[in-house]
């Protein structure tokens, strides 16, 4: 007997709001301005770890795909089979790269609702299903249980975390980001991006989705996310491929809000002047577009940074558009451009030794690939920043960092990794 996924998508009346529907223990969510996928259950995972961690996690989605029967009555980015995906930073990294594949996704997009079951079935030839209109037969031969929509929880305030300093605390993180000038300085590299990182507890066991929902509400314009404990709002969108488009956000360069109107123009002027911003951002851009090209027919970027606010910063921001020309899969992609100059550096492979060497940390998930694919291969996919990691035992380890460049100032960098911690320490009551 083999076993084959077997999906159904039906719209359904109004879902919102989504976030009071999810797991608060293992909540699964993918958002962005109150639309977005909400899973729950797991009808399967895919763990890969190590140097060929993406590409093995694509190939493993690309035949269960292939196997499946998928009815879906709506057919909007996000409907049909998905699974949410959060891929670890580092080749070497202990974390390991999951595919989650839910057993029931809420969603809401365009104005539409919809839910999706998704269940492993028999198949008594143990060839497996084809798809297409054999495949649709398959689905409604299969029994799916009852649907019962998860109901709304009421809103709950958000649990107390108190972090401190974890892995490079503030004093070893100024010394590394001088340390990082210096060898920027001799020559071996161009930039580097280090990270820090916070460490808290949490103890409250159902306290994630007040998590959550104080991320969206607080950042509604990025992508919040919660995949396997791994929790956060990141603005920067590594790779979106829909129907043969393929977009994504490159962000680096960074600079604090200022107190009123009139300041807050004045920074963001600055950044977008800013010799030591625009170089630390043009090689983000440099490595995303370098990456992408080869499997695009077509690659756009915007003519020149624009600056992107949000509620705790301003970054410098280029939106890159264009189309498939390969027949790629989000996670081909995914795999293509990890990890770009906005987190690791240039050269890449010098970037990742020298962060290695000096940040002396796994950074787990962090900086590394979180999103969702479904199975076309289409996805959207961010980079995880802004994020924490929550472990079974409660254990959260937040992460920041920045791109160091020649002239980066350490008292200057170190204070723009408390901007950056600010979202997910607020998030759990910091
Ligand atoms: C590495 C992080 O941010 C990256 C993304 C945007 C701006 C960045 C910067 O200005 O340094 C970083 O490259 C982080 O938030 O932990």
């Amino acid at each position: 007997m083999n076993q084959k996924l077997v999906v159904r998508t039906e719209p359904v009346d109004e879902l919102a709001p989504l976030i009071p529907r999810a797991d608060p223990r293992h909540p699964l969510l993918w958002m962005r301005r109150g639309e977005g996928i909400v899973g729950h259950g797991e009808t399967l995972r895919i763990e890969t770890s190590g140097p060929t961690r993406i590409e093995d996690a694509a190939a493993a989605w690309r035949s269960l795909a292939a196997m499946a029967s998928v009815d879906d009555r709506v057919g909007l980015p996000g409907t049909g089979l998905v699974a949410f995906g959060a891929i670890a930073f580092a080749d070497e990294s202990a974390a390991t790269s999951v595919l989650v594949v839910p057993s029931l996704v809420l969603g809401r997009r365009e104005g539409r609702a919809w839910v999706t079951r998704i269940a492993l079935a028999e198949t008594a030839d143990g060839a497996g299903g084809t798809g297409g209109a054999a495949g649709e037969s398959d689905v409604a031969g299969h029994a799916f249980p009852p649907l019962e929509i998860p109901e709304p929880s009421p809103k709950r305030r958000v649990p107390r975390v108190a972090f401190e300093p974890g892995a490079v605390p503030p004093p070893a993180y100024e010394a590394n980001v001088a340390e990082a000038v210096r060898r920027i300085d001799g020559g071996e590299l161009e930039k580097v991006v280090l990270a820090r990182q916070l460490m808290g507890e949490l103890h409250e066991e159902d306290g994630l989705r007040a998590v959550i929902n104080r991320l969206a509400e607080d950042y509604p314009d990025t992508w919040v996310f919660a995949v396997d404990g791994l929790i956060g709002a990141s603005p920067e969108t590594l790779v979106r491929v829909d129907h043969g488009t393929v977009s994504a956000r490159v962000l680096a360069g960074t600079t604090s809000r200022g107190a009123g109107e009139a300041s807050d123009r004045e920074r963001a002027l600055a950044l977008a002047a800013s010799h030591k911003d625009l170089a630390e951002h043009a090689l983000a851009v440099a490595s995303a577009v370098q990456r992408l090209e080869p499997h695009t027919a077509r690659l756009d970027a915007s003519p020149e940074p624009f600056t992107l606010q949000l509620p705790n910063l301003w970054h410098l921001a280029t939106d890159l558009k264009g189309t498939l020309g390969d027949g790629s899969s989000s996670l081909d992609l995914v795999s293509a451009v990890h990890p770009t100059a906005a987190v690791a550096g240039t050269p890449r492979l010098a970037a990742l030794a020298v962060l290695a060497e000096l940040e002396g940390f796994d950074r787990g998930r962090y900086a590394g690939p979180v999103g969702w694919i479904d199975g076309d291969g289409d996805g959207e996919w961010a980079i995880a920043l802004r994020c924490a990691q929550v472990e079974p035992d409660g254990a959260v380890a937040a992460y920041a960092g920045c791109g160091i460049v020649h002239d980066s100032v350490p008292a200057d960098e170190l204070a723009e990794t408390l901007m950056k911690f600010r979202p997910i320490v607020e998030a759990f009551g910091g």
